[in-house]
């Protein structure tokens, strides 16, 4: 790299725009939405797509809601050429949706291009041609007036062309056309282009319902995304007859930032945008049009397109193009609903929880429903994660939901191993740590049932209207008992079953919750001294398919794990 870039790269200059409006307006409405991916994604891959492959992609570009779709560069291969007959001949092009194909200002690829298109019922006809200095001194080595000359030309052929194939074939053409390379361009330039665009093409046939549309390019990102909003804001303010144009705007993503360019130049007056699904397209891609329309999303605006099965298009989209999505993709990466770091989890915790009241989204870290988009919010523990996060982990794995004191015991153990390992812990290990920890009795069975090797254990019970009868195992001596179904009574006998152990527990608290996987008790019990000094205290878990046999179980539990040293220091002596 130079030390002083300056002399090398030279910045664009900008637009001198005066009284610009574009910085304090708000998007209301979605724009017109073009999908290139068919084109300018398939021109920039290693591997262009078969007509099968781009036949399939079609239906879905259709079926997520584009009403205008770039098919081909027909002049380019058969392939492509075939492409657009196979669409035309197969009638897979339903109605209300418009075909859009592209040909450089060079007659015989125009001819072969309208000439794909025979048949179809509304095509947009791209024509383009550069109006940027570097196009015209490296590429075209020409002048202004050429490029001015060769446009005006070339649109005259497009319109008679048109005529032709309209009377012959029934077929309504638009005109679009790209000012390649217009974001390096001189905006007075690229409106006398503009203009003698719409002179060749009105005066070479009468007037036509559907107005001209004006491409805009950043065909290489090479200036700041306001620039850009600048230049679109000119064009708008500037061009002859604007109210009989639509303006559009193409964005590649050189400089990182096609997504905010392609924004700030609908506020500027766009009204229409090209792109490519997850960025694909040349270089550093299209403007990804997931992200523009998500945004609009986000900030209540319908987009008119759907994205509720994402999962699906990232697999389509990966395999066909060849280039993966990202995991951190805005909206459709793997990572993007997920969150390892404690804080996070605690934030979408808490949010998540609050949501099940209220139908205004304010979860922190997610600023969308994943439910909208057929993702779920996921918390993965690693050694960052704090309580919060296994918690979330327990309450969708095993519909369990933890008072803090036990959310704070899981997450120690959790942090000991994920920390000393140096891994991510998957659900499964998460629920077999808690259940190990609280010697979770699950007699429903669902997951992660931890085997009980403590002193006390629940050999049988049995619940009758009122009662229950059972036997408990101490030290391996089975004791019967009996008692009413209430929890209080359930827990009391169970501790004065234990009682021969010589040790004192008091009840401290007790939770239930019920579900389609039965009724699930968490009970908090302490241990005394033979004085009545406070010890500690220890959690239960019990999971049965009626209330009273899971309290018992937790009851049991608490107390194997007061008997196993486990506990929290309350207010006393370790026992
Ligand atoms: C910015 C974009 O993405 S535009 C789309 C770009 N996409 C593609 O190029 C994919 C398909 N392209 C092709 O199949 C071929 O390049 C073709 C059929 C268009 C032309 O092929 P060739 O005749 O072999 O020309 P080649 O590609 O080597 O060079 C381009 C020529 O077109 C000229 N040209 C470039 N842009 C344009 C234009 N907008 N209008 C007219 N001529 C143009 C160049 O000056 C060059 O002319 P030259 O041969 O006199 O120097
Ligand atoms: C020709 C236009 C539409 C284009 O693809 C570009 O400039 O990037």
């Amino acid at each position: 790299m130079l030390l002083d870039p300056s002399p090398k790269y030279q910045r664009i200059k900008p637009v001198n725009l005066v009284d610009r409006q574009w910085p304090s307006r708000t998007i209301e409405h979605h724009p017109t939405w073009l999908s290139t991916d068919l084109r300018d994604g398939n021109q920039a891959i290693v591997k262009p797509m078969s007509i099968a492959q781009k036949l399939a992609l079609f239906r879905i570009l259709v079926e997520r809601g584009f009403r205008q779709i770039e098919v081909a560069f027909p002049a380019a291969s058969e392939t492509e050429f075939g492409f657009v007959r196979t669409l035309i001949q197969n009638q897979e092009i339903p109605d209300g949706v418009a075909i859009q194909v592209i040909t450089p200002a060079r007659k015989d690829l125009i001819l072969r291009s309208f000439e794909a298109t025979r048949g179809a019922k509304h095509v947009l006809m791209q024509l383009y041609s550069s109006t940027a200095p570097v196009f015209r001194d490296v590429v075209y080595k020409n002048t202004n007036e050429d490029i001015i000359r060769m446009a005006a030309e070339h649109t005259a052929f497009a319109r008679i062309t048109a005529i032709q194939y309209s009377k012959e074939y029934g077929t309504e053409f638009q005109l679009v056309y790209a000012i390649e390379g217009f974001s390096q361009s001189d905006m007075d330039f690229v409106i006398k282009v503009c203009d003698a665009v719409k002179n060749a093409w009105d005066s070479h046939g009468p007037p036509t319902a559907r107005p001209i549309i004006f491409n805009l390019p950043a065909s290489v990102e090479c200036g700041p995304a306001n620039h850009y909003a600048d230049q679109v804001e000119y064009i708008h303010k500037n061009l002859p007859n604007r109210d009989q144009c639509i303006l559009s705007v193409h964005v590649h993503n050189d400089r990182g930032t096609a997504v905010a360019a392609t924004e700030q130049a609908l506020l500027a007056g766009a009204e229409r945008v090209e792109g490519c699904l997850f960025g694909n397209g040349e270089r550093t891609g299209n403007v990804d049009l997931v992200t523009v329309a998500l945004n609009l999303y986000s900030q209540g605006v319908a987009p008119g397109l759907d994205f509720s099965r994402m999962d699906e298009l990232v697999q389509f989209m990966t395999q066909v193009n060849g280039i993966p999505v990202h995991p951190r993709h805005p909206y459709a990466g793997e990572l993007v609903y997920t969150a390892f770091s404690g804080g996070h989890q605690d934030g979408i915790r808490k949010g998540l929880h609050l949501m099940e009241n209220s139908t205004v989204w304010a979860v922190p870290y997610l600023p969308l429903d994943p439910t909208d988009f057929g993702r779920v919010y996921e918390a993965r523990i690693n050694s960052q994660s704090g309580k919060g996060g296994a918690a979330y982990v327990l309450e969708q794995s095993l519909d369990i939901y933890l008072p803090r004191s036990m959310q704070m015991e899981v997450s120690k153990a959790v942090q000991l191993v994920s920390d000393s390992e140096g891994r991510e812990l998957p659900a499964d290990e998460i629920c077999t740590i808690f259940s190990d920890l609280f010697d979770f009795h699950d007699s429903v069975g669902r997951k992660a049932v931890a085997s009980t090797t403590g002193r006390v254990s629940l050999q049988s019970c049995e619940i009758h209207e009122e009662t229950m009868d059972g036997v408990i195992v101490v030290d391996q001596k089975p004791l019967p008992f009996h008692t009413t179904i209430q929890s209080p009574a359930v827990i009391k006998t169970c501790l004065q079953t234990v009682n021969g152990l010589g040790l004192r527990f008091k009840l401290l608290e007790e939770e239930q919750r019920s579900s389609i996987l039965g009724f699930t008790s968490l009970v908090h019990l302490e241990i005394q001294s033979k004085t009545g000094s406070h010890g500690n205290s220890w959690w239960g878990a019990g999971r049965a398919k009626q209330q009273p046999e899971a309290t018992l179980r937790a009851a049991i539990s608490a107390v194997n794990g007061l008997l196993s040293g486990k506990g929290i220091a309350n207010a006393g002596v370790k026992c």
